[in-house]
């Protein structure tokens, strides 16, 4: 049977008096790819970072791994790549080496010493995601689809079972969209990565994903693609607006 990977428990959140989740409960099993769809301001950065242990719910509980997050001691098997990684300007001092290097901390951290040398690490992957050629680049020379593959790089460099990306594409002009999300799909079907993706691309990634999730303070929605793809348009419209295309 699939391992449950996170299962959140009846989540609320309120900055200050302000709610920003409602009463969530999802679940992400070994290898789903899931998109967590919603509208601007709906909370989704909120819920991930909730995920990430870097807010601490209201009330309700996070499970990671079985464990309850409290208790969780391997943070560097989930990885996570954000909306802003791909926002270097050319002058930014560090090389593709050392940015994907910098995602060791987590693993040397808990297990002292490195199973292989670090040139090995960094170039395997690099490798993965198709930028070993540019390992001595300056990052901010890169175009934002190829900063973000150097921190999937990063990212995967702690071995992670689970990625967590949010809105990963903002910034990646249109034609590298499509082949980043095709690395993604990469890595979760050959490499049994897990993938929690928000996102606004549901037409581009919907060939590749296993569930969706709309948020909208609330869960409206939780279930596979195909689920998804046979809801009436009007339904999404009534809780979600005008943002979420049908999926063909
Ligand atoms: N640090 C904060 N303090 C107070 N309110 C916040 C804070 N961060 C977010 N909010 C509010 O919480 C709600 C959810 O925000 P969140 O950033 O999680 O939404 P989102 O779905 O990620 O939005 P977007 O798609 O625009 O990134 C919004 O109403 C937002 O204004």
């Amino acid at each position: 049977m699939k391992q449950t990977l996170l299962q959140l428990n009846d989540i609320s959140f309120a900055y200050e008096q302000r709610k920003a989740l409602d009463h969530i409960s999802l679940q992400v099993n070994e290898g789903d790819f899931l998109a967590l769809l919603g509208p601007n301001g709906s909370g989704k950065s909120t819920l991930l970072k909730i995920i990430l242990g870097l807010l601490k719910p209201t009330s309700g509980e996070v499970v990671l791994f079985d464990e309850p997050a409290k208790q969780f001691k391997h943070r560097e098997w989930i990885g996570y790549v954000s909306q802003k990684s791909n926002a270097f300007n050319s002058g930014f001092p560090a090389t593709v080496f050392e940015v994907v290097r910098s995602g060791l901390t987590k693993k040397v951290g808990l297990f002292k010493r490195l199973p292989k040398n670090v040139h090995t690490l960094v170039d395997e992957a690099l490798e993965a995601v198709g930028m070993l050629a540019f390992k001595s680049r300056s990052i901010g020379a890169l175009s934002g689809g190829q900063q973000q593959r150097v921190f999937i790089a990063r990212a995967l460099i702690s071995e992670p079972k689970m990625l967590v990306l949010d809105e990963p594409t903002v910034g990646i002009d249109h034609e590298n969209v499509q082949a980043f999300y095709d690395l993604l799909a990469h890595l979760n079907q050959q490499r049994g990565i897990t993938m929690l993706l928000v996102t606004h691309d549901v037409d581009v990634v919907s060939s590749h994903i296993t569930h969706v999730a709309c948020l909208n303070q609330t869960i409206h929605f939780h279930g596979y693609k195909n689920e998804f793809d046979e809801m009436s348009q009007e339904a999404r419209d009534v809780w979600y607006g005008h943002a979420v295309r049908k999926i063909h």
